[in-house]
């Protein structure tokens, strides 16, 4: 379990962080979602023990991060997959990681096997490895003392289509044996496969919480027909919110609404059905709108 309280951190003038609170339960892949710049990796920063909060306290498994008698048996965590030596081998970073956490060499051999290096590969120094390895690395010492909380930031960069199936099945799996994970990125259907819980940030404030199931929908539903002007005027006449998306309609009618209001109006529909991720990405865009940088330049 993660819990955040009013967690806040600021820089000078600048909150990047602004008042949060959240919880990430055990049992679940939580997607930590938000533009670039919105505060993401500083809250992780900060439920690690990494940067100081200005205001508010993060939580994990009861206590601070920092009192922990030995993080790594505990929370596996991966803020940067550059963060180790670049003149280590893979091998000898996992073999220091076990010796400070207590574990047998085996447990080594084990991770690495698990994350699909090899032998050769293992031996090559860090400064060799492509993005690729360092980020399965990465999650090798995250997962290297057996822990009961993950805290990955952006893990899916650099992972190649295998890669990141491969990954959304391991935290899958993490999760459905109780394990608790959070798991950031800026791409929602990176993410959407494997997280069943959404945390949405923007200009670092919480915009979004809520089950995946949920949110879904609430993205409403989309809607093609002979006339969408007309259409569009009789779901506003309604009382319901319409928008365009992608030559469809996205309205936060349900569908069996949809289709009895064109029924009434004589409008033939060509396509009707739950907005799903595309209306999802679509709200979340609209959520943290404020934040990105194409909104801005626009
Ligand atoms: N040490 C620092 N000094 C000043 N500003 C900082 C510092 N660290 C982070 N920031 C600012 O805080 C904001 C949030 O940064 P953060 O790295 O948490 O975003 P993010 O959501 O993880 O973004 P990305 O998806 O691009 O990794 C950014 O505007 C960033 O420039």
């Amino acid at each position: 379990m993660i819990t955040v309280e009013h967690l806040t951190r600021r820089y000078g003038s600048y909150v990047a962080v602004d008042d949060v609170s959240f919880e990430v339960r055990p049992g679940s892949v939580t997607g930590f979602l938000g533009p670039n710049g919105a505060g993401k990796s500083t809250c992780m920063r900060m439920i690690c023990g990494l940067t100081p909060p200005s205001g508010g306290v993060a939580r994990v498994l009861g206590g601070s991060y920092t009192d922990l008698p030995n993080p790594g048996r505990q929370v596996g965590v991966l803020l940067d997959a550059a963060a180790q030596h670049n003149g280590r081998t893979g091998r000898e970073i996992l073999s220091l990681g076990a010796i400070l956490m207590g574990l047998p060499k085996s447990r080594v051999d084990e991770m690495l096997h698990l994350v699909g290096l090899n032998g050769d590969e293992s031996k090559r120094r860090l400064r060799d490895y492509s993005l690729g390895m360092r980020q399965r690395l990465g999650i090798a010492h995250a997962l290297l003392g057996d822990p009961k909380v993950l805290i990955l930031d952006e893990p899916a960069n650099g992972l190649d289509p295998a890669g990141i199936r491969w990954m959304r099945t391991l935290l899958r799996g993490f999760a459905d044996e109780g394990g608790t994970v959070l798991l950031s990125s800026h791409l929602l259907h990176e993410i959407e496969v494997v997280a069943d819980h959404f945390i949405v940030i923007g200009r670092g404030k919480i915009v979004a919480n809520g089950p995946k199931s949920q949110l879904m929908a609430a993205a409403g539903t989309s809607v093609r027909s002979t006339d969408d002007m007309r259409l569009a005027g009789a779901l506003q006449g309604a009382g319901f919110a319409v928008d365009g998306v992608g030559g469809a309609i996205r309205t936060d009618a349900e569908p069996a609404q949809v289709g009895r209001i064109a029924l009434d109006q004589q409008i033939a529909l060509i396509e009707l059905k739950a907005a799903g991720s595309a209306g999802l990405e679509e709200m979340f865009l609209q959520l943290t709108a404020a934040d990105a940088r194409e909104g801005v330049a626009a």
